[in-house]
């Protein structure tokens, strides 16, 4: 089975196609070189050139306050492209696993949002992620759109990253501590996505909307902490990091103050078929530190 991979220079396409594919599974990765979501017209091409048996499309416009200034790009990358995208695969006879994000709902929820729960996106780029969930539904029904949230990994740009760069630099930081979500690692993403390509090559018929994130919930200053709380273990110094809160962190864009998601549709769907991988966030949060900041040792 030949899986087309986009957004390979990108966390979870570079988690993807670096990791080892399952049997029976070959990546074809895909950079913007050889598929630009922003160029639709030219998506079917693309794809008929690489003739996949399957599509996985983490590629997307992820600059969540810079799209509230450039909708257009935003909503071209995040709903035309993928529209093409889909109706490419529909064409083919081929499926979509196309990724999505907690920043579609609104976060006025009290409990784990679950796949079928109302939309209602703050920012533009969740408006742009929603739009292209529901093009893909429109012309596709062979697809998973999996939803995850505030991914990060060791390279690549995230909060993790900045909270380093920034850690490095000053003694304290002040963090919003009234906005709730789950940490997820790429990696992780990409092991879920491996799962599912798996499940699906032994024959499991799983489509639909669901959400995979790491286990537990947090805000972005008990994230911040977390974070420093192992990089003091590297560093053998700790940054303070003050909680604030969303009012007086001004940004462009609106974000959900609550936007945990229940895993358990997806779960349910690859019972009896596969275990999907999942981990607690602090436990993963650590596993990619260390990777990012070098071996502990006894002394430190
Ligand atoms: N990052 C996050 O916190 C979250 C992400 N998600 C979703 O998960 C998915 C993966 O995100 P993540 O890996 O973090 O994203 P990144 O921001 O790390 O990478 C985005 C990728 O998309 C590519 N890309 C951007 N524009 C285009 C285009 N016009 N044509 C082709 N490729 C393009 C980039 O390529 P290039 O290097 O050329 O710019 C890059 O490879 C996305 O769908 C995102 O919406 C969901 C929740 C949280
Ligand atoms: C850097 C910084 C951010 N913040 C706040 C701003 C914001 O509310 C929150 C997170 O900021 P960031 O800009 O890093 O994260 P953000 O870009 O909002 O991350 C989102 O990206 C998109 C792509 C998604 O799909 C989401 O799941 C989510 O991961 O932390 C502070 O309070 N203090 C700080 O020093
Ligand atoms: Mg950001």
């Amino acid at each position: 089975m030949r899986v087309l991979v986009t957004g390979v220079t990108g966390q979870v396409g570079g988690a993807l196609v670096a990791r080892a594919a399952p049997d029976g599974i070959e990546w074809l990765a895909a950079g913007r070189d050889r598929l630009d979501l922003s160029v639709p017209d030219a998506i079917a091409a693309a794809v008929d050139a690489l003739a996949p048996d399957a599509v996985v499309n983490p590629a997307a416009y992820t600059a969540v306050d810079a799209a509230e200034t450039d909708g257009e790009t935003a909503f071209r990358v995040n709903r035309d492209g993928p529209a093409a995208l889909a109706a490419a695969c529909a064409a083919r006879g081929v499926p979509l696993i196309h990724l999505s994000t907690d920043y579609v709902f609104d976060g006025t929820g009290t409990r784990p949002y679950r796949p079928d729960d109302p939309v209602a996106p703050l920012g533009v780029y969740g408006a742009s992620k929603e739009a292209g969930e529901r093009a893909i539904r429109a012309v596709l029904d062979d697809h998973v759109i999996l939803r995850t949230a505030w991914v990060y990994a060791a390279d690549g740009r995230n909060f993790v990253n900045t909270m380093l760069r920034v850690g490095a630099e000053r003694d304290e930081l002040r963090v919003v501590a009234d906005q709730h979500g789950t940490p997820t690692p790429a990696g992780d993403i990409a092991d879920a996505v491996a799962t599912l390509l798996a499940a699906r090559r032994a024959g499991a018929a799983v489509r639909g909307t669901f959400h995979y994130t790491a286990a537990g919930e947090t805000t972005w200053h008990g994230f911040a902490e977390a974070i420093f709380r192992r990089a003091e273990k590297h560093w053998g110094r700790r940054p303070s990091v003050h909680p604030i809160a969303t009012a007086d962190y001004p940004t462009p864009a609106k974000r959900p103050a609550y936007s945990v998601l229940d895993n358990s549709a997806l779960d349910a769907a690859l019972a009896g078929v596969a275990t999907v991988p999942r981990r607690p966030w602090e436990t993963a949060l650590n596993a990619v530190l260390d990777t990012r900041l070098g071996p502990l040792t006894e002394t430190k």
